[in-house]
């Protein structure tokens, strides 16, 4: 994104994309805890900031997600059974995402991610941006978050990783654990760069996806 303040806390219509997140997560009904992971000075900052949005825990993060989600994960009550871990970045995923996830899980997969098909073709280079050959598009999927997983499924999952992953449910492949996917929304895009911000601007003007 550039200079200026950490991306999560980075304005969209007005607010920060943080409290952009924790909204829609709120209003899925099968969400009852929201933990937030924020860097460890700016605890007591972010715990303000979303207090008037929805009851919320936030604990201190770690270097990198992978460390966040574990630090999260920690404060979790072990009577919850189901987890949805999600990115700030992915600011505007609608309550509806979080629903069908959730449900997906309850109805017995151990790990649920949301999934788009890529339209782009897509080329396997070299080191040098040669190309190396074209990849069949139709078996990959670009992958969102929220990623829902039984709660000792990812904790098995976080316990057992012994190396560093972009996502949580591939920790749970490493474990050799099934993980589906259900169609993913076009809303849930994640903001890494300005042009995301604008487009992201765009699609609050736009009524809620059904
Ligand atoms: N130490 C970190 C880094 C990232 N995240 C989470 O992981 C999400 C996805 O990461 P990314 O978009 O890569 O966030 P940043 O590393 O903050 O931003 P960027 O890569 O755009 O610089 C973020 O929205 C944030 O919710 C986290 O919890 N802890
Ligand atoms: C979890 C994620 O959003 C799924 O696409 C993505 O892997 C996060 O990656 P980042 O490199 O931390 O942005």
């Amino acid at each position: 994104m550039g200079p200026g303040a950490p991306k999560a806390l980075r304005l969209l219509g007005g607010e920060p994309l943080l409290v952009h997140a924790v909204r829609r997560a709120a209003a899925a009904p099968s969400v009852r805890m929201i933990v937030v992971a924020a860097p460890p000075a700016d605890v007591d900052a972010v715990h303000a900031l979303l207090a008037p949005v929805a009851p919320v825990t936030v604990v201190a993060g770690g270097a990198e997600r992978q460390d966040s989600v574990a630090a999260a994960l920690a404060v979790v009550p072990d009577d919850v059974g189901i987890v949805l871990v999600h990115d700030a970045a992915r600011c505007l995923a609608p309550a509806e995402l979080f629903e069908q996830v959730a449900a997906t899980v309850r109805d017995g997969a151990g790990a649920v991610i949301p999934a788009l098909p890529v339209t782009d073709t897509i080329k396997e280079v070299d080191p040098g941006e040669r190309v190396l050959g074209t990849v069949d598009r139709s078996v990959l999927r670009a992958v969102q978050t929220p990623q829902g997983f039984s709660a000792p499924l990812l904790r098995a999952a976080h316990a057992a990783a012994a190396d560093s992953h972009t996502d949580d449910a591939g920790m749970v492949e490493k474990l050799g654990h099934r993980v589906v996917c259900v169609p993913g929304s076009d809303f849930a895009l994640k903001i890494t760069r300005p042009i995301d911000l604008a487009v992201a601007t765009h699609l609050l003007t736009l009524p809620p996806p059904a």
